[in-house]
């Protein structure tokens, strides 16, 4: 049982972006997907969800791709996206109740989980509010309680952290280790390597569509032949050699 992209080669049109690309999210694991900017992570992530194809390899979760069974596929993953996407005509309430239906949730369960998250995320009182009012963190929240509504086996968060408050992050960051604790899988992609050090347990190195690494911390930091056990050391001593040449 895994999350497994195997030899992906794509992007978004002939020329590809991911050149080759492998690597697996375990039940139970968080996996950080670290890279510059332009590195691929965010096109790796449209691929696992789906919005991009393949040109070549596969993506299997729990070994089924989303061409086999795309029910199933979808209904074992969720994503939070970089950039919120709300509907401008639906209240913060009318975005839970579309999250239920898409994901055919218990509407009792759901809503009950819900009411907990809202609370955690103090949208609790803003049920009736429609995205204008939102500001760009209030946003990133509603997204992130639509995304846990459903105890998903596999979570794909593309950089979570940004625009959230230091409290949101905490609380976020206590979210994801019950959901890791619960057995689920999570990748996610972030700049902030010293949140990534503390809470995952596996790290991709991307560099120009290509793994430069991969591995638990102490795997990375004797290919990269240094002593610091940091993963800003270890993450500029990898790609030292390559940083200007995309
Ligand atoms: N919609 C698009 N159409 C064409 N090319 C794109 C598109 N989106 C991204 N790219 C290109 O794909 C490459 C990888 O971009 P991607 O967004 O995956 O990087 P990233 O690692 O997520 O970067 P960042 O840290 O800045 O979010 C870049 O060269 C970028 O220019």
């Amino acid at each position: 049982m895994s999350l497994e992209v195997k030899n992906l080669v794509g992007g978004y049109s002939q020329i590809p972006v991911l050149k080759n690309i492998s690597f697996q999210v375990e039940p139970g694991q968080i996996v950080g997907l670290i890279g510059l900017n332009g590195a691929g992570k965010s096109t790796t992530i449209n691929h696992i969800i789906g919005l991009l194809r393949p040109q070549q390899g596969t993506i299997m979760i729990d070994q089924v791709s989303l061409q086999q069974n795309p029910q199933a596929y979808k209904q074992s993953l969720a994503y939070i996206p970089e950039m919120p996407v709300l509907y401008t005509e639906l209240t913060l309430r009318e975005h839970l109740d579309l999250t239920i239906m898409a994901y055919k949730l218990n509407r009792q369960q759901a809503w009950k989980k819900a009411e907990r998250l809202l609370k955690i995320f103090r949208l609790d009182n803003k049920l009736d509010w429609f995205p204008a009012k939102f500001s760009k963190g209030m946003r990133q929240k509603v997204m992130i309680v639509c995304a846990f509504l459903n105890d998903s086996n596999y979570y794909v968060i593309d950089e979570p952290f940004l625009g959230l408050d230091p409290l949101a992050t905490r609380d976020l960051l206590h979210l994801i280790a019950a959901e890791k604790k619960r057995g689920a899988g999570i990748l996610m992609s972030t700049h902030v390597l010293s949140t990534a050090q503390t809470e995952c347990d596996y790290f991709i190195l991307l560099h120009a569509g290509k793994i430069k690494a991969q591995g638990n911390l102490a795997k990375l930091r004797q290919q990269a032949g240094i002593t610091s056990n940091q993963l800003d050391d270890i993450y500029f001593a990898l790609t030292e050699e390559d940083r200007y040449d995309e």
